[in-house]
């Protein structure tokens, strides 16, 4: 792994504040969107609207919870295929993950604060952190497909999902991986990273992989094989990888704005004529997650599995 070539170059930066009132500035940010979707299928995020002092309280929360005794994590099961806790495995044997499918629903959100017995104060942490960030969720999702020329609201009643990572990267890890190569099953993904410990790699179109150097308070948008199939083929799912680049246990918070809740994963109509085929056949979000889990295929091959033979 250590001979890939990686570049200090950096990710698009996308600032939320210039998809304001005036249509002629607007009109510009909407180009850049649609551009890093489909250039790099990544970039930062600045000048959003979660505050700061949820982030931050939100890390320590998720910080507590993941240094829980391995008995009470594992109370964290599966909803959908691989939502629940993820132990150290031989593949991955650094990483550990938290998972709370479906983050929209009060009730989804009480169950897993049960399963981990959750104080009141990160109950609350935990709930205002999800309203928040569901919130962003749809509102980049409304302006990739608005970047497309298409109505604002397609991704309402989109399940989410959070997973909560952590790391932990000892002296004599260094240099080994944290987590393999992959791509997001998901529609996109808010990162928000470990303040300190970088180690994330995105690999460009040239096939270089990119450092991202963290960015306090910023967030890290990846677009995954969802956006490919729903964009019909014009976003690009980014592979990604961490590395253990120093002994120090690392923390992130991905959410995951998956797919629709019952509909079909499917490009919108406008997104199809005889310039552009249907690339990808229908298909249930579910399925395909448990496809990508059974093939082993984590890199966005699986998507080959569902491509229209035309
Ligand atoms: O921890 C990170 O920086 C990335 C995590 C990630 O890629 C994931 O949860 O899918
Ligand atoms: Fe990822």
């Amino acid at each position: 792994m250590g001979e890939d070539q990686v570049i200090s170059s950096s990710v698009p930066v996308i600032d939320l504040r210039e998809f304001g009132d005036s249509n002629i500035y607007s009109e510009k940010a909407y180009k850049k969107l649609r551009e890093a979707c489909e250039e790099w299928g990544c970039f930062r995020v600045i000048n959003h609207q979660i505050p700061m002092d949820l982030m931050s309280e939100m890390k320590k929360v998720v910080r507590s919870l993941l240094d829980l005794p391995a008995e009470i994590k594992g109370r964290n099961v599966d909803v959908i295929a691989g939502s629940g806790y993820v132990a150290p495995s031989p593949a991955n044997p650094l990483y550990e993950a938290l998972g709370l499918y479906d983050l929209g629903s009060a009730e989804a959100l009480r169950s897993f604060c049960d399963q981990l017995d959750a104080s009141s104060h990160q109950r609350e942490i935990v709930e205002r952190y999800a309203g928040a960030v569901h919130g962003l969720a749809l509102d980049i999702g409304r302006k990739m497909a608005m970047s497309m020329g298409l109505e604002s609201d397609l991704f309402k009643g989109w399940r989410c999902q959070f997973r909560i990572n952590k790391y932990n990267f000892t002296p004599e890890t260094v240099g080994s991986s944290g987590v393999q190569i992959h791509t997001d099953s998901s529609f996109l993904t808010i990162l928000q990273e470990d303040e300190n410990v970088g180690g994330l790699e995105v690999l460009n179109k040239n096939g270089e992989f990119v450092a991202i150097d963290p960015w306090p308070g910023t967030l890290l948008l990846n677009l995954g094989d969802v956006a490919t199939v729903w964009s019909n083929g014009r976003f690009y799912n980014v592979k990604h990888r961490v590395e253990c680049k120093e002994a120090a246990i690392r923390v992130s918070i991905a959410s995951f704005m998956l797919a629709p809740k019952d509909e079909a994963v499917e490009a919108p109509q406008e997104l199809v004529d005889d310039e552009h085929p249907r690339l990808y056949l229908p298909f249930s979000y579910e399925d395909y997650r448990k496809l990508r889990l059974s093939t082993k295929l984590r890199a966005g091959e699986a998507l080959e599995l569902v491509r229209s033979s035309r």
